[in-house]
Protein backbone atom coordinates (compact mmCIF):
# COMPACT_ATOMS: atom_id res chain seq x y z
CA UNK A 1 0.00 0.00 0.00
CA UNK A 2 1.35 3.58 -0.94
CA UNK A 3 2.68 5.04 2.15
CA UNK A 4 3.70 8.69 0.88
CA UNK A 5 1.09 11.44 -0.72
CA UNK A 6 -1.82 12.96 0.49
CA UNK A 7 -4.47 10.28 0.83
CA UNK A 8 -8.41 10.56 -0.17
CA UNK A 9 -8.93 14.46 -0.56
CA UNK A 10 -12.41 15.32 1.43
CA UNK A 11 -14.83 16.63 -1.52
CA UNK A 12 -17.01 18.11 1.30
CA UNK A 13 -15.55 21.64 0.21
CA UNK A 14 -17.63 23.76 -1.41
CA UNK A 15 -15.58 26.22 -3.71
CA UNK A 16 -18.16 27.91 -5.29
CA UNK A 17 -17.53 30.90 -3.83
CA UNK A 18 -14.18 30.99 -3.42
CA UNK A 19 -11.87 33.28 -5.27
CA UNK A 20 -8.42 31.46 -6.20
CA UNK A 21 -5.05 33.12 -7.70
CA UNK A 22 -2.55 31.23 -9.37
CA UNK A 23 0.43 32.75 -10.29
CA UNK A 24 3.12 30.14 -12.58
CA UNK A 25 6.42 30.42 -14.09
CA UNK A 26 7.68 30.21 -17.09
CA UNK A 27 10.74 28.38 -16.70
CA UNK A 28 10.01 24.26 -17.90
CA UNK A 29 6.54 25.22 -19.79
CA UNK A 30 5.89 21.57 -20.54
CA UNK A 31 5.73 20.21 -17.04
CA UNK A 32 4.25 24.01 -15.77
CA UNK A 33 1.34 23.56 -18.42
CA UNK A 34 1.09 19.84 -16.60
CA UNK A 35 0.62 21.70 -13.11
CA UNK A 36 -1.43 24.39 -13.88
CA UNK A 37 -4.10 22.31 -15.49
CA UNK A 38 -4.11 19.90 -12.87
CA UNK A 39 -4.75 22.86 -10.09
CA UNK A 40 -7.36 24.27 -12.09
CA UNK A 41 -8.95 20.82 -12.92
CA UNK A 42 -9.20 20.12 -9.18
CA UNK A 43 -10.64 23.69 -8.25
CA UNK A 44 -13.19 22.85 -10.82
CA UNK A 45 -14.07 19.78 -9.57
CA UNK A 46 -14.72 21.88 -5.58
CA UNK A 47 -17.17 24.16 -7.60
CA UNK A 48 -14.48 27.20 -8.15
CA UNK A 49 -16.00 29.02 -10.87
CA UNK A 50 -14.12 29.47 -13.87
CA UNK A 51 -14.20 33.51 -14.04
CA UNK A 52 -13.25 32.95 -10.39
CA UNK A 53 -9.27 31.69 -10.86
CA UNK A 54 -7.10 34.66 -11.97
CA UNK A 55 -3.79 33.54 -13.53
CA UNK A 56 -1.01 35.56 -13.90
CA UNK A 57 2.69 34.52 -15.03
CA UNK A 58 6.01 35.66 -14.23
CA UNK A 59 9.59 34.44 -15.86
CA UNK A 60 11.16 32.05 -13.31
CA UNK A 61 10.73 30.60 -9.70
CA UNK A 62 12.41 33.36 -8.29
CA UNK A 63 9.87 35.74 -8.96
CA UNK A 64 6.77 33.81 -7.82
CA UNK A 65 7.14 35.75 -3.96
CA UNK A 66 6.41 39.10 -5.30
CA UNK A 67 4.69 38.15 -8.67
CA UNK A 68 1.98 35.99 -5.49
CA UNK A 69 2.17 39.19 -3.11
CA UNK A 70 1.29 41.87 -6.33
CA UNK A 71 -1.29 39.68 -7.67
CA UNK A 72 -3.68 40.11 -4.13
CA UNK A 73 -2.85 43.32 -4.68
CA UNK A 74 -3.18 44.22 -8.49
CA UNK A 75 -6.85 42.24 -7.89
CA UNK A 76 -8.02 44.16 -5.31
CA UNK A 77 -7.31 47.88 -7.13
CA UNK A 78 -8.18 46.91 -10.33
CA UNK A 79 -11.50 44.35 -10.43
CA UNK A 80 -12.17 45.09 -6.88
CA UNK A 81 -11.34 41.23 -6.19
CA UNK A 82 -9.84 39.90 -2.72
CA UNK A 83 -8.49 35.98 -3.04
CA UNK A 84 -8.73 33.18 -0.69
CA UNK A 85 -5.97 31.73 -1.54
CA UNK A 86 -3.57 31.59 -3.85
CA UNK A 87 -1.23 28.79 -5.78
CA UNK A 88 2.50 30.04 -7.17
CA UNK A 89 3.59 27.14 -9.61
CA UNK A 90 7.05 26.69 -10.39
CA UNK A 91 9.51 24.02 -11.96
CA UNK A 92 13.25 24.03 -10.26
CA UNK A 93 15.29 21.48 -12.10
CA UNK A 94 18.98 20.76 -10.50
CA UNK A 95 21.54 22.52 -13.39
CA UNK A 96 25.23 21.52 -13.14
CA UNK A 97 25.86 24.85 -10.75
CA UNK A 98 24.41 25.98 -7.21
CA UNK A 99 22.18 27.96 -8.97
CA UNK A 100 19.17 25.67 -7.96
CA UNK A 101 19.78 25.81 -4.29
CA UNK A 102 20.19 28.99 -3.71
CA UNK A 103 16.20 29.64 -5.39
CA UNK A 104 15.00 26.63 -4.25
CA UNK A 105 15.93 27.91 -0.31
CA UNK A 106 15.28 31.65 -1.18
CA UNK A 107 11.74 31.03 -2.72
CA UNK A 108 10.73 28.55 -0.49
CA UNK A 109 11.60 30.55 2.65
CA UNK A 110 9.53 33.85 0.75
CA UNK A 111 6.42 32.00 0.11
CA UNK A 112 5.93 30.36 2.96
CA UNK A 113 6.30 34.17 4.70
CA UNK A 114 3.63 35.15 2.31
CA UNK A 115 1.25 33.28 4.78
CA UNK A 116 2.02 35.70 6.89
CA UNK A 117 2.27 38.69 5.18
CA UNK A 118 -0.93 38.38 2.88
CA UNK A 119 -3.39 36.71 5.36
CA UNK A 120 -4.12 34.17 3.25
CA UNK A 121 -3.27 30.70 2.50
CA UNK A 122 -0.22 30.68 -0.11
CA UNK A 123 0.25 27.11 -1.47
CA UNK A 124 3.57 25.97 -1.92
CA UNK A 125 3.51 24.54 -5.67
CA UNK A 126 6.81 24.56 -6.52
CA UNK A 127 8.74 21.37 -7.27
CA UNK A 128 12.37 20.82 -6.80
CA UNK A 129 13.73 17.79 -8.61
CA UNK A 130 17.07 16.89 -9.34
CA UNK A 131 16.07 15.28 -13.16
CA UNK A 132 13.43 16.43 -16.01
CA UNK A 133 11.79 12.63 -15.40
CA UNK A 134 10.96 13.47 -11.47
CA UNK A 135 9.16 16.53 -12.59
CA UNK A 136 7.70 14.88 -15.51
CA UNK A 137 6.75 12.04 -13.15
CA UNK A 138 5.15 14.88 -10.31
CA UNK A 139 3.48 16.32 -13.16
CA UNK A 140 1.19 13.45 -14.28
CA UNK A 141 3.10 13.07 -17.36
CA UNK A 142 4.13 9.68 -16.85
CA UNK A 143 1.48 6.92 -17.72
CA UNK A 144 -0.14 6.15 -14.06
CA UNK A 145 1.49 9.18 -12.65
CA UNK A 146 -0.57 11.36 -9.63
CA UNK A 147 -0.18 15.10 -11.37
CA UNK A 148 0.03 17.17 -7.80
CA UNK A 149 -0.81 20.38 -9.19
CA UNK A 150 -4.27 18.56 -8.32
CA UNK A 151 -2.82 18.34 -4.73
CA UNK A 152 -2.36 21.63 -4.77
CA UNK A 153 -5.78 22.61 -6.11
CA UNK A 154 -7.59 20.62 -3.17
CA UNK A 155 -5.30 22.19 -0.47
CA UNK A 156 -6.20 25.57 -1.76
CA UNK A 157 -9.72 24.62 -1.36
CA UNK A 158 -9.87 23.36 1.99
CA UNK A 159 -7.35 25.92 3.46
CA UNK A 160 -9.47 29.08 1.90
CA UNK A 161 -12.81 26.90 3.09
CA UNK A 162 -11.75 26.29 6.52
CA UNK A 163 -9.83 29.24 7.25
CA UNK A 164 -10.77 32.43 5.22
CA UNK A 165 -14.37 31.56 4.14
O1 LIG B 1 11.67 28.53 -12.47
C1 LIG B 1 12.87 28.31 -12.68
N1 LIG B 1 13.74 29.36 -12.76
C2 LIG B 1 15.06 29.14 -12.99
N2 LIG B 1 15.89 30.19 -13.07
C3 LIG B 1 15.41 31.55 -13.29
C4 LIG B 1 15.08 32.25 -11.96
O2 LIG B 1 13.91 31.71 -11.36
C5 LIG B 1 14.83 33.74 -12.24
O3 LIG B 1 13.75 33.87 -13.14
C6 LIG B 1 16.04 34.44 -12.81
O4 LIG B 1 17.17 34.16 -11.99
C7 LIG B 1 15.84 35.95 -12.92
O5 LIG B 1 15.56 36.49 -11.65
C8 LIG B 1 15.55 27.82 -13.10
N3 LIG B 1 16.92 27.55 -13.31
O6 LIG B 1 17.78 28.45 -13.33
O7 LIG B 1 17.30 26.33 -13.46
C9 LIG B 1 14.60 26.74 -13.02
O8 LIG B 1 14.93 25.53 -13.13
N4 LIG B 1 13.30 27.03 -12.82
Amino acid sequence: MAIKGLGVVDQKYDGSNLKIGIVHARWNTAIIDALVSGAIKKLKEFGVKEENIFVETVPGSFELPFGTRKLQEKLRKTVGVELDAIIPIGVLIKGSTMHFEYICDSTTNALMRLNETLEIPVIFGVLTVLTEEQAEVRAGLKPGMHNHGEDWGAAAVEMATKFVK
